[in-house]
């Protein structure tokens, strides 16, 4: 499990640029055996809570341990049980796939009969058993990543740490190193928390944390998030977004709330929708560019929770599949 409490982190100023709080107060326990997807704006910390995590910083203040180790007086016991998938690739790829793992295992004194059970073990999940002996540069962007996952397993880790790791890859990568991570984590019951801007890759986590200005917004189930923003979403393009909505307000005597050029109403009942829509358009037809009725997502809970308009949660991600950030 990971446990991080009252966490702070300060970046120290200079003679230019003063100091900056990128963490203020964060607790979070992510329970063992859980996927949660960590999310957030950009400048939300994101990263800096993972290099934290990783033990490749120190925090300000509070606290964070590792499957019940405590980064700060135990830090070797706990990298000793977590496994680690940054961004950039760590994998050479002029050599092997087989050589890169081999490489790893070296590292960690595993030779012999282990390593070929270890091996064996950390390709199953994989679509990499007949590439073993092809160079990284060679692979897909998709399969290329599936080797930074097996090299992580090799050591069998019990939490593992993941920062962006779809960044890059095309959808359809994506979904498949998704649906072999799952499998994986399932299978070992290992402990995941995953960076992501996409928000089809947290449909399925257990649980969602929402960072903003290095605080934590909102952590919680997928669905649960969901249910935040209760029934139906009405979703309006508007030709002035700032007059329509004090117009669009007094007609319906609802709530709407504006993210950018962008109005929404939120939680309506189903049954009431039509009558909503025809009123909204009776009184307003000129001044909506279009007009829609959704079912929430997670990207319109996050866009609920940070206050960020579509266009900025799009821009911060990637939009082909409904991004986080
Ligand atoms: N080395 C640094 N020195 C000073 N400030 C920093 C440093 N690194 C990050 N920050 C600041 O800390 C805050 C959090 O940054 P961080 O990179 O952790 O956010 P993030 O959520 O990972 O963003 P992104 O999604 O853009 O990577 C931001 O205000 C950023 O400007």
């Amino acid at each position: 499990m990971i446990v991080i409490e009252n966490l702070k982190h300060v970046y120290p100023g200079g003679r230019r640029q003063p100091a900056r709080t990128a963490i203020h107060d964060l607790s979070l326990s992510v329970p063992a055996g859980a996927f949660c997807i960590l999310s957030g704006p950009n400048g939300s910390g994101k990263s800096t809570l993972f290099r934290i995590l990783c033990g490749l910083a120190r925090p300000s203040a509070g606290r964070v341990a590792i499957a019940g180790h405590d980064m700060a007086s135990a830090a070797d016991e706990a990298r000793r049980v977590m496994g680690v998938v940054f961004q950039s690739p760590a994998v050479d790829k002029h050599l092997a796939v087989r050589e890169n793992l081999e490489l790893h295992a070296a590292l960690y004194g595993i030779r012999g009969a282990e390593l070929r059970d270890r091996m064996a073990e950390a390709l199953g999940w994989s679509d990499l058993k007949d590439r073993l002996n092809d160079k990284v540069e060679t692979l897909s962007g998709g399969l290329a990543r599936q080797v930074e996952l097996a090299k992580c397993l090799l050591t069998r880790p019990q939490v593992l740490l993941l920062d962006e790791p779809t960044t890059g890859l095309d959808p359809a990568s994506r979904r498949s190193f998704l649906t072999v991570l799952k499998r994986v984590q399932k299978s070992r019951g290992m402990t995941v928390l995953m960076t992501s801007h996409v928000f089809s890759e947290a449909e399925d986590a257990d649980s969602v944390a929402i960072m903003r200005d290095g605080r934590l917004l909102a952590y919680d189930s997928p669905a649960a998030l969901r249910a935040r923003i209760g029934q139906e979403v009405l979703v309006i393009q508007a030709r002035d977004a700032a007059v329509l909505k004090v117009g669009l307000a007094a007609t319906l005597g609802l709530p709407v709330a504006r993210y950018g050029d962008e109005l929404r109403v939120e939680d309506l009942p189903p049954a009431e929708v039509p009558r909503i829509v025809e009123r909204a358009l009776t009184t307003h037809r000129d001044e909506i560019l279009s007009i829609a009725v959704k079912q929430p997502t997670l990207e319109d809970v996050f866009i609920h929770i940070t206050g960020k308009s579509p266009a900025e949660a799009q821009a911060a991600g990637r939009v082909e599949e409904g991004a986080l950030a």
